[in-house]
């Protein structure tokens, strides 16, 4: 038995299914109740009460037999003699024939009614207790038997009962010990698992960043295997550029070594010039000192250079002027078919024809007015014709001839005009102040000749003079000089001056003119703008423009009915001689100058006081110009009405003392303003005779 329950407990451990210990079934620490023995089925209770725990359930007869023993107390008379029936054994299971007439023989008792054959009954009774009785001792004699074999037998039971307990209780402490141990072993097992769990957490980790570092060390690879490639690739360049370099070393070294036999030879003549080298030295230091001499003369030179360079301009005269007359423009040759064609025959029809180039030139000859250049070696005079018809109806023919410092023809260039210029230009650097101012009836070309086109070749006065001014300032910077330069542009309209690098409010600002004792001219609240370079003076003369533009809108064709007054102002230094000087450039382009009646200002009142300021300015400049004349030729103490104007008055310290004044007389080729050139003619002549400075021009052609 132990055997097979130690077989159980195995195979409990060892079932596929029972990863832990399985509960055993309980096994009763007391004994059961044993089967009833199949030898003594009938045992009496008393017996079995005598020996231990009954090993039947008492019967049916153990009842009847206590009834018995209580009648047989109550009634201690012998039972009567009656036939001894043979007792009734109880079947298991039936029990009320004995217990009725029990109760029937406990009421008898009670009543004198039942006496007679109660006794009867009493007595078959009586007899039948004894054969019961007898039956009984049967009975126990062979209860006794069986109940000692019965005794054997459970000894024998309880012997092998005690073995089994006890194997029992070695099987059970056995289980016990294998549940300890499957307990053990399965607490064992849960920390293996737990431990087995964390250990491969930790393992997935591990793994997880090794892969991690695999994928790192990857990329290096990568990038490794890249630079190992690019490293391959400088080797081999490296590699070719040494084979290279070896052969150009071997050169190298061929030739060292060719150049030390040569550097050998060279010393040995060295040695042979070394004395002769400081001989050489005394003779350098000598070209030095004539060097440093002849830069000291050079200094003195151009100094010198400056005063006669002034003396020249004073020689010339101090007012210089210029005639310039503009060709015939398209537009002003009368349109086509006004005139008829020569080539039409008999010229009377009434058709208009194209014209051919010699009737072009027909045109253009009447439009012109006869003007010639009769000095073709000096380009200095100019001389006018017109022919009409008197009033005794003779062919009058007049003639008009002047001279000027130089005459430009039509067809001479913005240039040529200002190669005669570009000297007065020069001494500003040298500091002075300058003044070229454009006279000339309105569409004369004096806006042409000072300001040009938007082209390089037809740049006009100002432009090109600001560029000299420029370039002869850098070349004077090799001779120590340092300028600094500024400018200031203004218009002179209807006695007011207005700023033409201001923001545009014309007419709305006061701006008053100031001398200082220094001889400075300087205007109140004007823009003066540091100029570093000559295309940065190109922008501002386009701005000072467009501002006209915008103003001539409002106040019709303004540029031609106001002055401007250009204004470059330069001030240089020098470092090596300590001499400074400071000169100006002012380059006026004068109004309109044509005469009341022709400028058709007619009752119009702003034309009408445009023309009257214009002609107060003009005539007060020629007032001015004239006294300087008077002053020049000794006549006292001669007042100079600068004041009479804003024009002279800002042009004061440019009309006197030692400034250099150039007047550029622009004229119309047409035959239509003849006469007004003739006007500006004069005027530009009554300027010419004029002299500010110690020589005098002498009067050829009067007109
Ligand atoms: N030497 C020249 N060569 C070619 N064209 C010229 C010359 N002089 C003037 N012109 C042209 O004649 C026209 C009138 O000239 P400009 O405007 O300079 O005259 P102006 O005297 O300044 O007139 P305003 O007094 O109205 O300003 C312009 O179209 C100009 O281009």
């Amino acid at each position: 038995m132990s055997s097979s329950l130690k077989r159980k407990a195995a195979f409990d451990d060892e079932g596929p299914d029972n990863n832990y210990p399985r509960k055993l079934p309980a096994i009763s620490e007391n004994n059961q109740p044993l089967r009833p023995s199949k030898t003594a089925p009938n045992v009496p209770s008393r017996i079995q009460t005598r020996r231990g725990p009954p090993l039947t359930i008492p019967k049916a007869p153990a009842l009847a037999t206590t009834t018995a023993r209580r009648v047989t107390r109550a009634t201690s008379a012998p039972p009567k003699s009656e036939p001894v029936r043979p007792p009734v054994r109880p079947t298991p299971g039936t029990r009320a024939p004995i217990n009725r007439v029990a109760s029937g023989s406990r009421t008898a008792t009670g009543g004198p009614r039942l006496r007679g054959a109660g006794d009867d009954r009493f007595q078959a009774l009586q007899d039948q207790v004894t054969s019961i009785e007898s039956a009984r001792a049967v009975d126990a004699a062979r209860l006794a038997a069986d109940m000692e074999s019965e005794r054997a037998k459970l000894s024998e039971l309880q012997a092998n009962h005690n073995a089994l307990s006890r194997e029992l209780a070695v099987a059970k402490s056995q289980e016990m010990n294998q549940r300890q141990e499957l307990s053990n072993a399965s607490d064992e097992l849960e920390q293996m698992k737990r431990r087995h769990a964390n250990e491969l957490m930790d393992l997935e980790m591990d793994m997880k960043k090794k892969e991690r570092m695999i994928r790192e060390l990857k990329d290096d690879l990568r990038m490794c295997q890249s630079d190992l490639e690019r490293e391959r690739e400088t080797v081999t360049t490296l590699k070719s550029t040494i084979s290279h370099q070896s052969t150009t070393q071997l050169t190298l070294s061929t030739q060292v070594t060719a150049l030390r036999a040569q550097l050998s030879a060279l010393q040995a003549t060295l040695d042979v010039t070394s004395n002769s080298g400081t001989q050489l030295q005394m003779q350098l230091e000598t070209e030095r000192r004539r060097v440093a001499e002849l830069e000291q003369e050079t200094r003195q030179a151009e100094t010198i250079r400056r005063k006669l360079h002034n003396m020249v301009q004073e020689l010339k005269g101090n007012i210089r002027v210029f005639c310039r007359v503009r060709p015939i423009l398209p537009s002003e040759l009368p349109p086509v078919g006004m005139v008829t064609s020569t080539s039409s025959a008999g010229g009377s029809s009434s058709k208009p024809a194209s014209p051919t180039p010699e009737d072009e030139e027909k045109l253009r000859e009447a439009a012109k007015a006869e003007i010639t250049y009769p000095d073709k070696m000096d380009h200095k005079e100019i001389v006018l014709r017109s022919s009409s018809e008197s009033a005794t109806g003779q062919e009058r023919k007049d003639e008009w001839a002047f001279n000027f410092d130089r005459v430009f023809e039509p067809n001479s260039t913005q240039s040529e005009v200002f190669e005669e210029i570009s000297q007065l230009a020069q001494s500003c650097t040298d500091g002075y102040n300058v003044c070229v101012f454009a006279y000339g009836q309105t569409g004369s070309g004096k806006s042409f000749t000072m300001e040009g086109g938007s082209t390089e070749s037809n740049a006009g006065m100002i432009p090109r003079a600001v560029e000299q001014v420029f370039r002869v300032s850098d070349e004077l910077k090799s001779k120590g000089w340092i300028y600094k330069m500024e400018g200031q542009f203004l218009e002179i309209y209807n006695e007011t001056i207005n700023d033409l690098l201001g923001k545009g409010e014309f007419d709305k600002k006061k701006h008053e003119i100031k001398h200082d004792k220094s001889g400075r001219t300087t205007v109140t609240d004007v823009n003066i703008i540091p100029l570093t370079s000559a295309n940065q003076v190109r922008s501002l003369l386009a701005l000072a423009q467009s501002r006209r533009t915008v103003a001539s809108t409002l106040m019709n064709e303004r540029s031609s009915r106001s002055h401007s007054v250009f204004t470059l102002r330069i001030l240089g230094e020098n470092a090596m001689t300590g001499e400074s000087c400071e000169g100006s450039l002012n380059l006026v382009d004068l109004a309109g100058s044509e005469r009341l009646e022709k400028s058709g200002a007619g009752n119009d009142k702003d034309r009408l006081k445009e023309t009257q300021s214009i002609n107060k300015s003009l005539s007060a400049l020629g007032d001015v110009i004239a006294a300087l004349g008077e002053k020049g030729e000794g006549k006292g103490d001669k007042h100079i009405p600068y004041r009479n104007s804003k024009l002279t008055y800002l042009l004061q310290n440019s009309l006197s003392g030692n400034s250099k004044t150039l007047m550029v007389l622009n004229l119309s080729p047409l035959a239509y303003h003849l006469n007004e050139s003739l006007c500006s003619l004069r005027f530009a002549t009554k300027v010419n005779n004029t002299t500010i400075g110690t020589a005098k021009k002498q009067i050829k052609n009067p007109s």
